[in-house]
């Protein structure tokens, strides 16, 4: 037992104790009053200083909110009850001040005990509070549709209040001899009640969803901008299947909480506290026996807990006070766990079937259907599986459930029908507080769900939250936007290591190159020895640690982010849209002489239904769209037979551009006007094809062993 459980149970004993020597004092002196409210305010005040000063002894002077905050409800939940009470139904006779009566006490203790404890489990150390307070304020463009949505949510509620409560009215009267008017007044104003509960009701619904759907728009819009900001090593370490969960069933998760939870949560608890009010008004015994149903589901509930984790009844020798506390956590949390597995399997088997599906000529080609199907099938099980546990948990619990109610049930009647004899209860009040009763434990259970919806979303709102708070890690861009560029590309002493390689393994090192203006250079070398890495940085798409890389004698980062990206471009398989192929083909007539495409021509998923050479094409194509000055090609016309190459490398050439070749076919370089050897990340030799074959070194040899 925690050292706070055991300093609460010794202050609600010590309450109890301050509780008693009041009594005792009426006994003892005779007193038949006790200062009415005003001495229920005075006992509260007074206990509330001594509880203080014992709160601050028991902890040696260090301050535990809550405790203070257990204390203080102690001492003031019993005179703010007394007040209501007295304030909204006056009772007959004279109120006389806190009594002796047992069942106040226990009454005092149970809902301060609760109340710190649902406190302490809701907020724990504020992280909770702090994100749902953030998450509210991106709800202020829509401040007035949530007033307009929470005023008909309490409207609906208090409607809904009432409707019971006449009901018992209209059947008492069916008993009784009443006048025609009384009755069809009280029809009157059930119906009035019942016509108020659907139209609020249904105006703060359809508010909710609209003020959802665009708060949803918003976090979705802001969440995509901050992705596509972020540099691109965020994107080598966060996979695309996470960064989309996020996008799409996170934000719809964390808006869906908060909205449609603060809607139950405030609709629960101020319709739980209404009824209460009515409850209480109608038979206090009867409040209380509803009041034990709940806490005994719990106790049901965090037995069955138990059971799940070792699959046997037996006790676990917890204490019951520890059991107590983590109950209203753990309430409703194993059924969160398995939907939380459930989901889990859902996205599972999708990712497999899409995968198996997307790659099916690799699966085609490796003979991998059995394996596939297999692997489905074991998702498949699990699946299963994890319904079958889920199937068995909801049998017992509504078994245990029903048992429980039923009890409560008979005891219930027992207590009624002795109320009903005394002439304490009236028939119609019995069947208005039968009417409430289920209400007010769907209003408690609600408000447990929304706590463990709340809790199960914590996370999932703080990795959307990190993802909005992320600050890209790349030099910000210059404004730097000559009107003509020549197209002058230097490679000062460039070093850069990739950040997820390891530090002592950089991609280049000191790389000095230069690429003319209006003429072709080709970037030639074994595998892996970094080619690629200079276009990279060539494009921005990475920092160079040390060194630098100028544009007609201009650092790269001072240009506009929008001028370079214009002016720079390289050729990318990227197929968006059959448009894009068509607006390409109208600028360049060398599309239609390359691709063969027509213009019916469906070219499939991720133009599936294209040749690689096609692809290839288009992809030159498009780059040349923007009539870029500097043109970089990696790999572009490995696929395109000797004719088509020719035509789109004079396509290319054409208007002076400065043209950057990545290529493994030597053939392709050797028209190049300057060739540059790269291997293990530093520039070998350099010269043109004639100069580099007579000095016979790397690319010589590359060439011999590539001949041979
Ligand atoms: N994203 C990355 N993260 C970490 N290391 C990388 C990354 N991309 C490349 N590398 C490493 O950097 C080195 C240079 O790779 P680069 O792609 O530039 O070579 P390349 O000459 O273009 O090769 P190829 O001709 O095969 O395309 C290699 O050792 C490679 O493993």
């Amino acid at each position: 037992m925690t050292g706070v459980v055991k300093c609460g149970l010794i202050i609600l004993l010590f309450d109890a104790g301050l509780w008693f020597s009041l009594w005792a004092a009426l006994v003892l002196y005779e007193c038949s009053t006790c200062g009415g409210l005003a001495g229920a305010w005075a006992f509260g005040a007074a206990k509330w200083a001594v509880l203080h000063v014992f709160t601050s002894t028991l902890t040696d002077g260090k301050r535990r909110a809550v405790l203070c905050r257990l204390a203080a409800l102690l001492c003031l939940l019993f005179p703010v009850f007394e007040s209501g009470r007295v304030l909204v139904a006056p009772p007959s006779e004279p109120y006389t001040g806190p009594y002796p009566d047992l069942s106040v006490l226990l009454l005092v203790s149970g809902a301060s005990s609760l109340a710190c404890v649902v406190w302490e489990k809701a907020c724990g150390d504020g992280t909770l509070m702090k994100l749902l307070v953030r998450l509210l304020k991106y709800f202020k463009p829509d401040t007035l549709y949530l007033i307009a949505a929470f005023g008909f949510l309490i409207l609906g509620v208090v409607c809904d209040t009432f409707i019971p409560l006449y009901q018992g009215n209209v059947i008492d009267m069916l008993r009784g001899r009443v006048l025609d008017s009384s009755f069809f007044s009280a029809l009157g104003q059930l119906a009035l009640f019942s016509l108020g509960s659907a139209l609020f009701s249904g105006l703060r619904g359809g508010i909710f969803m609209c003020t959802l759907a665009r708060l949803n728009r918003r976090l979705k819009h802001l969440l995509f901008h901050t992705l596509l900001q972020q540099e691109v090593h965020f994107f080598e370490v966060n996979n695309s299947g996470s960064l989309s969960s996020r996008l799409h069933s996170d934000v719809d998760k964390m808006g869906r909480t908060v909205a449609l939870n603060a809607n139950a949560a405030v609709r629960s608890t101020v319709k739980t506290f209404l009824m209460l009010g009515v409850m209480l008004n109608l038979s206090w015994e009867l409040t209380v026996l509803t009041c034990i149903e709940m806490p005994l589901l719990a106790v049901l509930q965090s037995k069955y807990i138990t059971w799940s984790k070792h699959e046997t009844f037996s006790s676990t020798g917890q204490e019951m006070i520890c059991s107590i506390i983590r109950l209203m956590h753990s309430f409703l949390f194993v059924k969160q766990e398995l939907k939380d597995q459930m989901q889990e399997c859902h996205a599972q088997n999708k990712d497999l079937a899409s995968q198996t599906v997307s790659g099916i000529r690799t699966v085609r080609s490796f003979n991998a259907e059995k394996e596939e199907v297999r692997r489905y099938n074991e998702a498949l099980d699990q699946m299963c599986a994890v319904k079958r546990r889920s199937g068995i948990y909801s049998a017992i619990f509504l078994l245990l459930r029903r048992l429980v109610s039923l009890g409560i049930k008979i005891l219930m009647l027992v207590k009624a029908r002795s109320l009903i004899s005394l002439g304490q209860l009236s028939i119609g009040n019995l069947v208005s507080f039968f009417l409430y009763q289920k209400p007010m434990s769907n209003n408690l259970r609600e408000l447990l769900y929304c706590y463990g919806e709340t809790m199960s979303t914590v996370g999932v709102i703080s990795k959307v939250f990190n993802y909005l708070d992320r600050t890209p890690e790349c030099k910000t861009a210059g404004e730097f936007a000559p009107e003509k560029l020549e197209g002058k590309i230097s490679f000062r002493n460039v070093t850069f290591t990739y950040p997820s390689a390891p530090q002592d393994k950089p991609a280049l090192k000191s790389v000095s190159m230069e690429v003319q203006p209006g003429k072709m250079t080709a970037l030639v070398g074994p595998s892996g020895g970094g080619k690629t890495s200079c276009v990279s940085l060539l494009k921005r798409l990475y920092e160079p640690q040390e060194g630098e890389i100028l544009l007609d004698g201009q650092p790269l980062h001072q240009y506009s982010h929008k001028y370079l990206h214009q002016k720079v471009q390289q050729h990318i398989h990227y197929i968006l849209y059959r448009k894009c192929l068509y607006q390409t083909q109208k600028r360049h007539n060398a599309h239609a002489k390359t691709s063969n495409l027509q213009e019916t021509a469906d070219i499939g998923e991720r133009g599936g239904r294209l040749s690689d050479g096609q692809k290839q094409c288009i992809a030159i194509i498009r780059a040349l769209v923007r009539d870029p000055q500097v043109i970089i090609l990696d790999e572009a016309t490995s696929k395109l037979d000797v004719q088509v190459q020719h035509t789109v490398l004079q396509e290319v050439l054409s208007c002076g551009r400065t043209v950057l070749v990545v290529a493994h076919q030597l053939k392709t370089v050797e028209k190049a006007d300057h060739i540059i050897f790269i291997e293990k990340g530093a520039v070998v030799e350099e010269g043109t094809h004639q100069e580099l074959m007579a000095k016979r070194g790397r690319y010589y040899r590359l060439k011999e062993e590539l001949f041979s």
